[in-house]
């Protein structure tokens, strides 16, 4: 199975056909208030009307409640809900049994016990997103261009479908992927030229080095 790339915190069209003519599979719409990434619900629907059948469409959110992901589920009508906050597992299966989305939890990590909680979710997910816990001071629970010791993941085979996040960029996903043999990679701040700026060349760049990066990575996971 080939890599999968998601590009996260797409505001525009111009962003997103950035993004999908570069070949991401899925793309993200954030609806955290304090992002620099944050869309208003109408736009939303705009915007994954305008991609729709094109990439996946992702919608992040933070410790919503359920009348509030309804709202997105049946204005926007996303592929995914992105679960980026403290969502306890019993929260994750709810979730995932009321609303038909595929359910994708990103879990904190800064030390191999963080990854624990992968098996502890595995059941109720469609797969986990692993991100850099936030660095001190931010007030948002992703989307911070800090990344986590890649190296723990060496030998990491988890029962679930899985996708590495967190200060990845053209320039370093390639060693990411080498490392960690992700089935899956997703970015935000590093393919920006500022905080919710996308870039049309970095992501090119990113979706490049990722891909090339895989066709090596791809045949290690074979083999192992
Ligand atoms: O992007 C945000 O501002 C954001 C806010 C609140 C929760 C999550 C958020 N972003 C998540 C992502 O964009 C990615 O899934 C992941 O955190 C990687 O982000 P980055 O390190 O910026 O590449």
């Amino acid at each position: 199975m080939s890599l999968i790339v998601k590009i996260c915190g797409l505001s525009s069209r111009e962003t997103l056909d950035d993004a999908i003519d570069a070949g991401a599979d899925m793309v993200g719409l954030v609806f955290f208030g304090r992002s620099p990434r944050f869309v208003r619900m109408e736009d939303a629907a705009a915007l994954a009307d305008h991609a729709r059948g094109r990439a996946e469409i992702v919608a992040l959110t933070v410790d919503l409640d359920d009348s509030e992901i309804s709202a997105i589920v049946e204005r926007v009508r996303p592929d995914w809900l992105q679960l980026h906050g403290a969502e306890p597992v019993g929260r994750v299966a709810a979730i995932r049994k009321r609303f038909p989305q595929k359910v994708m939890k990103a879990l904190g990590i800064r030390s191999p016990d963080d990854l624990a909680a992968v098996d502890d979710y595995a059941s109720v997910a469609d797969c986990i997103l692993l991100d850099a816990k936030p660095p001190a001071g931010s007030d948002r629970p992703g989307g911070n261009g800090a990344s986590f010791d890649w190296t723990m993941l060496e030998g990491f085979r988890p029962r679930v479908d899985w996708m590495l996040s967190g200060g990845l960029d053209p320039d370093n996903v390639g060693e990411a992927l080498r490392i960690s043999h992700a089935p899956g990679v997703d970015v935000s701040s590093g393919v920006e030229s500022a905080p919710g700026r996308k870039d049309a060349d970095r992501i090119r760049a990113f979706i490049a080095a990722a891909r090339n990066a895989d066709s090596v990575s791809a045949a290690t996971r074979k083999a192992s």
